[in-house]
């Protein structure tokens, strides 16, 4: 396959070949292909073929050839065309690549596609080649990425065919990312998520098969569990910085006040619905968003769960700013690319300079709001509305 492998990236870059899937600049990447959630639409497809335009780096053959079937299969269905021939070596490695897909329905295809393009997207913008960082544990599960390239370190929530909720595990995982990206070279560390959800928030299934008699050590040691991810926010030294790629809920809104710099897209929202689910809020939320909106516009958010827009979030002081989604990837990573060249040392002590002096406080914080949540998991109201969920009977 090297070989063939070898002919087609040239014929590719040398613009030869003429198809949708013609690669002008190409990502560096970690990939993961997602689950068929079949919901893309035809135009996150048509805007995922726009992406594949965008991309700076060469993903690598195999990668295109999986975009070239995935968009095959997508728009023709699957492969009934006659093999090539022995020696046409490019076509023959994308009749195969398509061939391979089977009987795969057309919106598996499409929503397989958009996927991959998302995960190609979210590291597009950087020039150097993205590697798993060889310092730092891995994460237990495909559910986090980590990269580092360029002075950035991401962090990506990668459950998209869960709206990236977020399990014991990936608390876990999260933890012991922020720590090595605490001490790696980078100089920035970005949280994102893949696909098309920032994240929904806490998984709510965390609150099922817990078995009679320990629900009170189950909502002991999630406090405990909450209070610890917490406190890793409140004291990551390097500038922090969330890329909103879509809706947000929960407890991925509520560190937002935490996070440095937060960029959204303008298809992001932002949700805390505790009330509805008879619980409270966290992420010392309780203090950061009375102190950035003003406590009747936090008071919307936190208790009534009214819903933001990204303007509306940025308008609050929860947002930076705010960009269309169609450039969205382009115009933040450029952005980010640019901030990681600062110098490093300066850019971590002007944060301490900013944040330390309420660290103190915001522990505090977040150790009283871990030790209400513990009470309310237990409470009925909080039982019931798991219930809903879990029974599909509520959407919040
Ligand atoms: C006692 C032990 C506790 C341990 C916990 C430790 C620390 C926790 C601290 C934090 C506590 C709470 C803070 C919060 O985050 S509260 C907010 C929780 N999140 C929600 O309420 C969101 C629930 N989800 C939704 O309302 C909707 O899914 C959505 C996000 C609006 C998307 O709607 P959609 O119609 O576009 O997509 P949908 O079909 O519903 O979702 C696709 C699949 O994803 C699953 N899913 C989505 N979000 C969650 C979630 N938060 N938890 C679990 N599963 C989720 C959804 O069920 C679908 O799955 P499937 O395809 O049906 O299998």
């Amino acid at each position: 396959m090297a070989g063939v492998a070898g002919r087609l990236a040239r014929r590719w870059c040398s613009g030869a070949l003429r198809s949708p899937l013609q690669v002008t600049r190409f990502p560096a990447l970690q990939l993961h292909v997602c689950g068929p959630a079949m919901r893309a639409s035809q135009k996150d497809f048509e805007n995922a073929m726009n992406q594949v335009k965008l991309l700076k780096k060469d993903p690598g053959n195999e990668v295109k050839l999986k975009l070239y079937a995935l968009y095959k299969q997508a728009t023709e269905g699957p492969c009934n065309v006659p093999r090539p021939g022995v020696l046409d070596f490019i076509n023959k490695a994308k009749w195969d690549a398509w061939h391979a897909l089977g009987s795969l329905p057309k919106e598996t295809a499409r929503q397989n596609y958009v996927d991959l393009v998302s995960s190609l997207s979210a590291s597009s913008e950087s020039s150097g080649q993205v590697t798993p960082a060889a310092d730092r544990k891995q994460p237990g599960s495909d559910a986090l990425v980590v990269t580092s390239q360029d002075g950035i370190t991401t962090i990506t929530l990668n459950r998209p065919d869960k709206k990236n909720a977020l399990t014991p595990q990936m608390y876990h995982d999260i933890m012991l990312a922020l720590e090595a990206a605490s001490k790696d070279d980078s100089a920035i560390t970005v949280l994102t998520g893949n696909g098309d959800y920032y994240c929904s928030g806490n998984d709510l299934t965390n609150f099922t098969d817990i078995p009679p008699g320990e629900v009170e050590e189950r909502a002991r040691s999630g406090a405990v569990l909450l209070r610890d991810f917490v406190d890793c926010f409140i004291d990551f030294p390097k500038p922090l910085v969330a890329v909103v790629n879509g809706p947000a809920v929960g407890i991925s809104v509520t560190l937002l006040g935490l996070f440095d710099v937060v960029y959204a897209t303008d298809r992001a929202t932002f949700h805390t619905p505790f009330s509805h689910l008879g619980q409270s809020p966290e992420g010392c939320s309780s203090y950061t968003f009375p102190k950035m909106m003003g406590p009747s516009k936090a008071t919307e958010m936190l208790v009534f769960g009214k819903k933001l827009t990204a303007r509306e979030a940025c308008t609050q002081g929860l947002v930076t700013e705010v960009f269309p989604d169609s450039t969205f990837q382009k115009e933040v990573w450029v952005r980010l690319k640019a901030y990681s060249k600062l110098p490093p040392n300066a850019m971590r002590i002007s944060k301490q300079v900013i944040r330390n002096r309420e660290k103190e406080k915001l522990h505090a914080i977040n150790a009283e709001e871990s030790s209400i949540l513990q009470e309310r998991w237990l409470s009925d109201e909080c039982m019931n509305a798991i219930v809903n969920f879990l029974s599909k009977k509520a959407k919040l």
